[in-house]
Formats: C-alpha cells, sequence, structure tokens
C-alpha cells in the first residue's frame, strides 16, 4: 500500500518544506488542488523538480476541458493527474488517452459518484478508483466515513479526512493507495505522524486494533 500525502491550504514553500519532512515515510506526493489553484500548474513543477524521484499526484478534478487540463498537468511533471468520476465519459476518456500519451496515469475521484455511475466507470480498469469524502463533508459532520466500493480489478485508493484511528481499517481493505493531508500535515510533528502512519500500513502496528 503506498501513502500520498496530500499537500493543501499552505504556499509552495511550506509545502516543499513539509514534503522534505515526512519524504521517508511517504510514496506519491499530491500537488493538492488548492496548490494548484492558488500557484496553478507551476506548483507541480516545482514538486517535481524538488522531487524528482516521487511519484507526483496533480489533483487537478478535472471536469471538462481534458485535453488542455492533461496536458498542462502531465507536461509539468505530474505521472497522475485526477478526474471527477462525474465528468462525462468523453472527459474521462480523453484523460485516459493523455496519461498514456505521457505514460502516465489517471486516478478517478468518485466524489458524489453514485453507484450507477460507478457501475458505468468500470470500464476504464487502467484507472486509479479513489472514494473520496469531501473537505465540507468532513467539517460538517466532524468525522470521515469512506464507503470503500467494489472494484475489482482496478486500483483502489482512499482520501478524506483519515486518520491513524482509522488507517487499520483502511489497510485490512487491502488498499493500493492510501491519501493523507492533515492528519500529517496539521500534527505537530509531522514527521512522527507520518512515522507512525508508515509502521501501520507496514503492519508492525496495531494494523487489527480498529
Ligand atoms: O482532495 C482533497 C481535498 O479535496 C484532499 O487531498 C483529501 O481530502 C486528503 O486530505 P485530508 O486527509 O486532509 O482530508
Amino acid at each position: 500500500m503506498k501513502i500520498q500525502l496530500a499537500l493543501d491550504r499552505m504556499n509552495m514553500e511550506e509545502a516543499i518544506e513539509m514534503a522534505r519532512s515526512v519524504e521517508a515515510s511517504i510514496d506519491w506526493i499530491e500537488v493538492g488542488t488548492s496548490l494548484i489553484k492558488e500557484f496553478g500548474v507551476n506548483s507541480i513543477k516545482e514538486m517535481k523538480n524538488h522531487f524528482p524521484d516521487k511519484k507526483i499526484v496533480a489533483d487537478m478534478k478535472t471536469m471538462d476541458n481534458a485535453v488542455y487540463e492533461m496536458d498542462l498537468c502531465f507536461q509539468s511533471g505530474a505521472d497522475v493527474a485526477t478526474v471527477m468520476g462525474a465528468a462525462s465519459d468523453v472527459t474521462i476518456q480523453k484523460c485516459l488517452e493523455k496519461a498514456c500519451e505521457y505514460k502516465g496515469q489517471i486516478m478517478i475521484d468518485l466524489l458524489n459518484v453514485s453507484d450507477t455511475r460507478l457501475e458505468q466507470l468500470r470500464i476504464y480498469r487502467q484507472a486509479i478508483f479513489c472514494e473520496h469524502v469531501s473537505k465540507d463533508s468532513q467539517e460538517n459532520s466532524g468525522h470521515a466515513m469512506i464507503n470503500m466500493r467494489n472494484h475489482a480489478g482496478s486500483m483502489r485508493a482512499a482520501a478524506g479526512g483519515i486518520a491513524l484511528s482509522s488507517l487499520p481499517v483502511m489497510v485490512r481493505k487491502g488498499l493500493d493507495v492510501i491519501i493523507i493531508g492533515s492528519a500529517i500535515t496539521k500534527a505537530k510533528d509531522p514527521a512522527e505522524a507520518a512515522r507512525l502512519f508508515k509502521e501501520t500500513v507496514n503492519g508492525k502496528k496495531g494494523v487489527k486494533e480498529v
């Protein structure tokens, strides 16, 4: 299971410093939507320049204009770019074609994707399927409940308010990628928090507890 560090709501200097302080315990680095919106695709370029050996995920959340947005992401050094599952099929198809052209990957964000839409998305088997609890729901309900649906045959990821306490459940679900933002970036000691996440993922600590 890969740990994807989500970087949001900070400036680029802070984002790079944060990634540097936890890099030993994480696998993929997500340039969060908020960074891309605030600093443009240069944020992706900058992150790749600083961490050439890490997989860089551009959380673009593409909804339309796939060719243009995917060119921007992959030419800026992204290895993975996100597209919303609620986007039209032509958008998702174009994202996949672009990912293929750049030898990258697409992550489909399943935020507000119904079971019916999910069935239709199953044809995009080469994509990573990401179940996602939104920041707004987290802030409204105070906790995250990630419903992992069946994504047989594809890589599976989960995001949204994942904490050390909820990690063992996620680990047991056998995900491929676990996306963690605030639980690391807002921790008193991010390096120690990331280390504990890594230890749990590796099964050295409390995977059986809930
Ligand atoms: O996509 C996102 C926000 O839209 C974040 O990447 C995701 O929510 C992970 O961050 P956190 O663990 O803080 O919820």
